[in-house]
């Protein structure tokens, strides 16, 4: 009888099948099954699971490596850095898996059967027909020796079934949904091995996690219901069987579990939208994990919180909003500096604009070395992604006249609110005042009688096109006497051109 482990010198993984890109799902499970080792300094494993060959181009491993890194996790051993129980990718097991296999057949614990799609779809329409579950009846498992010649002169290739017992009761521990029993019976014997050799999920994943001194799984709850099915090849093989922990699903907007097959949105699409990956790592560490503390948290703090435990077993739901949160918080620890590298990193879909406000920015850094540093601190309160900072830099640096700057409707109420008299007025003041904005401010509001809202909305929508935003005082330097005058003196036009 196999034992199982205690969590002494825990040994977690992530074994993801690399046929797309990594989506939050998939990153939450391995971030907790980094934490898990992390928590205890324990090792991480990571492995990839290649056999479906048809879904594996490189460019998928590469990728998933490139993600995990660019999320911050680490492993101990993998298929880049090998490690004490190589390799790492399953299609370079495979004379593993066949020693195994040779086990199985020896002790008459598995059998070829060669039944076509066609054979097991009737035998499952039967059972269904009359309310059974349907399940291998185990048409094959009687055949002689000489029955399976002829078949495969026929050229069929069978696959290879695992005999399951005929009764008996096997219980699966889990250390999220507790104690769940299983009639071996309802099981049915199943494929371990495909027809063209390949192993099947099953055989592979539980072989391997064996093999490699996995004593924690912790994994999606999509593979709850294949738990039993791979203790009973652990215990066949005499293999230890690790703990298990299944994660419930993260959902997405549509309800469904977010699935590479389908699309779901992707870490690699987050990261290009300019989310950091603190925030992703603080996001996805709450998402079905409690933590009392509701500020941003380092790796440390996160890993020296994180307690299976904790886990919870409702579904969780991608939420953006929460997320964005998480980002908010993250940007808040950077400083002006690393705040200016991470605008310049940031890989913008509209790329040849964005190129040229960078340009002009650098232009303009040879008169003004501070200037990132200053429009970055101006701006940082009010964004949260590249895109948004990009629109203020077009908001300060473009040279585009008022006309040409994208105005919010609030932003034209706010100008019809000024009298025609106030431009001119405001465009003088300004050049008298040098660009001093609190010399500025006051003087026009003793020579207009506006003051408060009335005064300060009209010049934030005649200098930026918007009604919010960060402070002018910051801006105004940034804008420059040339173009803050330039807009001041064409506000009203722009206004009768949008009364039209
Ligand atoms: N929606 C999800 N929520 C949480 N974990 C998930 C989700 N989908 C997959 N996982 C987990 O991610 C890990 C890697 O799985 P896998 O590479 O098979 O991803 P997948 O998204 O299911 O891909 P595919 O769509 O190709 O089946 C597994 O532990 C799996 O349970
Ligand atoms: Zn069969």
């Amino acid at each position: 009888m196999a034992q199982y482990y205690t969590t002494m010198d825990l040994k977690s993984r992530f074994a993801p099948s690399p046929t797309g890109y990594l989506h939050l799902g998939n990153a939450r499970t391995a971030l907790f099954a980094w934490l898990a080792a992390r928590a205890v300094a324990g090792r991480f494993v990571l492995r990839l699971e290649d056999t479906d060959q048809s879904r594996s181009p490189q460019i998928y491993e590469k990728a998933l490596l490139e993600d995990l890194c660019w999320l911050g996790l680490n492993w101990d051993e993998g298929p880049d850095i090998g490690g004490p129980v190589a390799p790492y990718r399953q299609m370079e097991r495979l004379d593993i898996y066949h020693q195994y296999y040779e086990t199985l057949l020896a002790a008459g614990q598995a059998y070829p059967c060669y039944c076509s799609a066609e054979d097991l779809a009737a035998e499952r329409a039967v059972q269904r027909a009359s309310s059974k579950s349907p399940r291998y009846g185990g048409r094959c498992r009687h055949l002689n020796a000489e029955q399976r010649r002829d078949l495969e002169a026929k050229g069929i290739q069978p696959v290879l079934r695992y005999r399951v017992p005929d009764s008996g009761m096997l219980t699966v521990p889990d250390r999220v949904w507790g104690e769940r029993s299983y009639a071996l019976a309802d099981l049915g014997d199943f494929v371990i091995r495909r027809s063209d050799g390949s192993p099947a999920f099953f055989f592979a994943n539980a072989v391997d996690d064996a093999l490699m001194g996995v004593n924690l799984v912790l994994r999606g709850e999509d593979h709850l219901s294949n738990t039993p099915r791979q203790i009973l090849i652990l215990q066949a093989l005499n293999l230890p069987v690790p703990e298990y922990a299944h994660l419930p699903l993260l959902l997405g907007s549509d309800g469904q579990p977010l699935s590479k097959r389908h699309g779901a949105a992707s870490l690699r699409d987050l990261q290009f939208q300019g989310y950091l990956p603190a925030a992703v790592r603080n996001y996805l560490a709450r998402l079905g994990h409690h933590y009392a503390e509701s500020d941003l948290l380092d790796d440390q703090v996160l890993a020296a919180g994180f307690s299976v435990d904790k886990i919870s077993r409702a579904p969780g739901h991608f939420d953006v909003v929460q997320l964005q949160h998480w980002q908010r918080l993250a940007l808040q620890e950077l400083s002006d500096a690393q705040l200016w590298e991470w605008l310049l990193a940031a890989n913008l879909p509209n790329v040849s604009i964005e190129n040229r406000l960078v340009e002009k920015m650098l232009k303009a850094v040879s008169e003004d070395e501070d200037l990132p540093i200053k429009f970055v601190a101006a701006v940082r309160a009010n964004i949260l992604f590249p895109e948004e900072a990009v629109d203020w830099a077009r908001r300060c640096f473009a040279d585009e006249a008022f006309a040409e700057l994208e105005k919010e409707d609030a932003a034209l109420a706010a100008l019809a609110e000024a009298p025609a008299e106030f431009w001119p007025l405001a465009a003088m003041l300004l050049q008298q005042s040098a660009g001093d904005y609190r010399i500025w401010t006051k003087t026009l509001q003793q020579e207009s009688g506006l003051k408060g809202k009335s005064l300060f909305m009209p010049l934030r929508a005649a200098l930026t096109g918007r009604s919010h935003g960060p402070e002018l005082a910051a801006l105004l330097p940034l804008i420059g006497m040339e173009r803050a005058q330039q807009r001041l003196r064409t506000a009203p036009s722009v206004l009768s051109e949008a009364r039209k």
